[in-house]
């Protein structure tokens, strides 16, 4: 129950970020307690007999050795003591089965129902915005620190439980001898704060350890995003040895957690030995006078090291609670914006049966008109963007965005379907106004290709469907997509495994892929960033054949002539803005840099 050590030793307040205040831990932590109530009372009563049960040993065997030298109540017999011990070992037994099988169910519940929190936040974020930190840092915090949030939950009942045991060990100890208790306790007390001092600067070592292992996590992340690119630049090489300094780092901040830790537990287990000794010394010469009984020093062994155990197991208890409040400011950045208390807000998670099937796509509206007036799109801190574009689409037409590299094409195309916050302008869809354009400019109004596609591990048909119904849709998407060929050579056609990201595929299946996924989604609108780019000229010339066929409006950045040729009307951008808009041949007549451009687009450099 009681959490490993991963702490970031920064005051909570430091590190809150974008997430706004973040509530106290305690407000989380009972959250997710009434996630699942019965099954964290049901391991809350067991740990505490199990953390309770100790009390018992001392006691008994006190009343053991009375009994043994006749000091015990009349009535009292060995026998009595041992079916103590046995009802009592039997009852822990149960409790500690029940407890561990309460608190896996709770904890489960617990941890999963935080990633599902998180997960549902970083997918309803515009693309754009979904991941604020680094892949190893992100996955680092759905991983570690939501098992940090969950493994918390123990400290509840290990905290009670270490205080009543504490309280209640100190309080026998006293009434037994006040004097050996205190003589006995302080320099325990002493070597205890000592270790706990040395415990506070192990975390930051760890605190180091884990993030030299997100460092690990992170470049094994890009090299796997990244293979085809570093394969085509032969830098394996360097890679590698990037890799393995990452890891170089990584093994040095384990090996010092490592041996600190040992170091620590060592000097803590010597305090065991230490503490008999100080009993033998104080209460010897009272042993030999009558004074201390046997049973008195059985009592006063078992307790004093269980009583300094506890003392140091809550300030463990105290670290741990401090580090969870950590995780819950790292985990509240990745939702960006929304209340933290989102990460514990209560939804189903079905464990035990498959989720419900997705409510059926509705058809969309037929697009009649869509408007775009004045949008502005500039990224924070530049000048880059786009400024002031207009543009209206008709249902059934082709319009074009091209122009040089960097002049702004991506970030309209993305600010149209919202995927970038507008900073001012506006879009009408039939003329209605557009609030939302990141949850609006979705399937089935609108699907979207990026320049960069990325796929999902898995087979092509669920990179395709991706939760659409299997119902005929994939053969016609695919076909579109002009898959059919590809998929003819693959060893289990639309089935394939395609590997992490697609890596099996080459980038003009990649590309198609993407796009039969957005085929499949029968939009109103199409829109493509660039979709042709790694084909060979005649698969390109089929695509957009057969993408024209389907009258199906789009929106496409391109500068390919045959699509420009085709377009009903081509809006040429530069600097963010666009210069030129209308036909092809119109354009190619009044303007000067239209002409430039379609002589030499800069696919063709
Ligand atoms: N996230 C970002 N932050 C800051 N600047 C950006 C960001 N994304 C793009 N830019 C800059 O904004 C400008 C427009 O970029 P954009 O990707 O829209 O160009 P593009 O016309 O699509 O280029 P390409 O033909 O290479 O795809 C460029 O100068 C680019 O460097």
């Amino acid at each position: 129950m009681s959490a490993p050590g991963q702490v970031d030793e920064r005051p909570a307040a430091s590190r809150s970020g974008q997430a706004g205040a973040v509530p106290p831990t305690l407000a989380f932590l009972w959250r997710l307690i009434t996630y699942s109530p019965w099954r964290y009372l049901l391991a809350a009563a067991g740990w505490a007999v199990f953390h309770l049960w100790p009390l018992l040993p001392g006691v008994l065997g006190k009343l053991l050795f009375d009994v043994l030298e006749g000091r015990a109540a009349p009535g009292l017999t060995v026998w009595t003591v041992v079916a103590i011990v046995v009802a009592g070992g039997l009852a822990r037994c149960t409790a500690i089965v029940g407890a561990t099988a309460a608190w896996a169910g709770w904890y489960l519940r617990a941890r999963g129902l935080v990633q599902r929190n998180l997960l549902d936040r970083v997918f309803r974020l515009p693309g754009a915005q979904a991941m604020p930190k680094t892949v190893g840092e992100s996955l680092s915090t759905v991983r570690d620190d939501s098992d940090a949030i969950a493994l918390m939950g123990g400290w509840g009942f290990d905290m009670l439980s270490g205080i009543t045991f504490a309280v209640g060990g100190l309080a026998i100890l006293l009434s037994v001898d006040v004097r050996t208790t205190v003589i006995v306790m302080v320099p325990l007390a002493v070597v205890l704060a000592l270790a706990q001092l040395a415990r506070a600067r192990a975390y930051r070592v760890r605190e180091q350890s884990r993030e030299a292992t997100a460092r690990v996590t992170g470049t094994i992340g890009e090299i796997v995003t990244a293979v085809r690119a570093i394969k085509a630049a032969d830098k394996r090489e360097e890679v590698v040895d990037r890799l393995r300094a990452d890891n170089r780092v990584r093994k040095g901040a384990m090996i010092r957690d490592r041996v600190q830790s040992l170091a620590i537990d060592s000097v803590f287990n010597s305090t065991a030995s230490l503490g008999a000794g100080l009993v033998l010394l104080v209460a010897g010469a009272r042993m030999r006078s009558g004074e201390f009984t046997t049973g008195d020093f059985v009592l006063f062994a078992t307790y004093l090291m269980q009583v300094a155990e506890y003392t140091y197991f809550m300030g463990y208890l105290v670290r741990t609670y401090q580090q969870s409040g950590v995780s819950f400011v790292r985990a509240a950045e990745l939702l960006q914006g929304a209340r933290p208390m989102t990460l514990v807000d209560h939804h189903p998670l079905h464990l035990k049966a498959e989720p419900p099937p997705p409510a059926p796509v509705p058809r969309a509206e037929p697009l009649r008109e869509l408007e775009v007036r004045s949008l502005t799109h500039v990224f924070p801190g530049t000048t880059r963007g786009v400024r002031d574009v207009s543009l209206t689409i008709k249902p059934g037409t082709v319009t074009v965005v091209t122009g040089e590299v960097g002049s702004g094409k991506t970030t309209l195309l993305r600010a149209v379907l919202g995927l970038y916050a507008p900073q001012g302008g506006e879009i009408r869809w039939n003329g209605e106004r557009v609030e939302d354009p990141g949850d609006f400019m979705v399937p089935p109004r609108v699907a979207y290709t990026p320049q960069t596609p990325v796929l999902l591990s898995g087979s092509v048909r669920e990179n395709v469907l991706l939760g659409l119904p299997d119902d005929g849709r994939v053969e016609r998407a695919v076909h579109t997509a002009v898959l059919a060929p590809d998929l003819a050579r693959l060893d289990a056609g639309l089935d394939t495994e395609i590997g992490v990201r697609g890596v099996r595929l080459s980038g003009g299946q990649v590309q198609r892929t993407a796009a039969a996924r957005m085929f499949a989604r029968e939009p109103a609108l199409l829109v493509m960033d660039d979709l042709s780019s790694a084909l060979d000229v005649e698969t390109e010339q089929e695509l957009w054949r057969r993408i024209f066929a389907t009258s199906t409006t789009c929106l496409a950045v391109s500068h390919r002539p045959a699509v420009l040729e085709r377009a009903d009307q081509v809006l040429l951008l530069k600097d963010g803005r666009v210069i030129a808009a209308g036909p092809l041949a119109r354009l190619l007549e009044t303007s000067a840099d239209m002409r430039l451009h379609y002589r030499t687009p800069p696919t063709e450099e």
